[in-house]
């Protein structure tokens, strides 16, 4: 069955806009980050902490390769870096999956992250200073995995809707 599987930077609103999309198209929504919390029983923040970002990043795959191969059709939101590791965006060039790269400006991603860091471990350490430039860099670093999607929507000054209806329209 097919599965829609949204990427991008962490903030670029992958889990607003799955949600969204799971409404209109009565698809179910599974959040590869919470799987993994549901599964260890672990916040994101605890996993890395107490587990380090390798075994974060093996079960990331592992979680990812068993959502892949569900029988039924599912969006799947990503983790902000889940295409960037272990050829992880490979996986994501099946027959029936349709990847979609939610693009965000560095400014817009610092706008939403600024405010917002400390559930994230990549970036809860970071001054607002050095927060910028980290985006600047990390995205730059990334985009390669990210623009290895079928699609690609930008979303800087775009509201929730918006984005939304852009994605409906490459599913029909
Ligand atoms: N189109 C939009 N316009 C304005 N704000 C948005 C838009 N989409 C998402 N946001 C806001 O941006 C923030 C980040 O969105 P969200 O948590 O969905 O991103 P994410 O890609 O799932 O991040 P993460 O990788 O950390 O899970 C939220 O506060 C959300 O309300
Ligand atoms: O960008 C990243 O590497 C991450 C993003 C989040 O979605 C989580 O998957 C985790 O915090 C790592
Ligand atoms: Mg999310």
């Amino acid at each position: 069955m097919r599965k829609i599987i949204l990427l991008g930077y962490m903030g670029c609103g992958k889990s607003t806009i799955a949600n969204r999309l799971s409404k209109i198209t009565n698809l179910p929504f599974v959040d590869l980050d919470k799987s993994i919390e549901e599964r260890t029983n672990l916040t994101i923040n605890e996993i890395f902490k107490q587990r380090g970002e390798i075994y974060f990043r093996k079960l990331e795959r592992e979680v990812l390769i068993e959502l892949l191969a569900a029988p039924e059709s599912l969006i799947i939101g990503l983790g902000g870096g889940t295409p960037c590791y272990a050829n992880n965006h490979e996986l994501l060039r099946g027959e029936n999956i349709l990847s979609v790269y939610l693009k965000a400006s560095v400014d817009t991603l610092f706008e939403r992250l600024v405010a917002n860091k400390s559930k994230r471990p990549i970036i809860a350490a970071k001054t607002d200073e050095e927060l910028k430039e980290f985006i600047a860099i990390h995205l730059f670093e990334r985009s390669y995995y990210y623009s290895q999607a079928q699609y690609k929507v930008i979303i800087d000054g775009k509201s929730k809707d918006e984005t939304t209806q852009d994605i409906i329209a490459l599913l029909t």
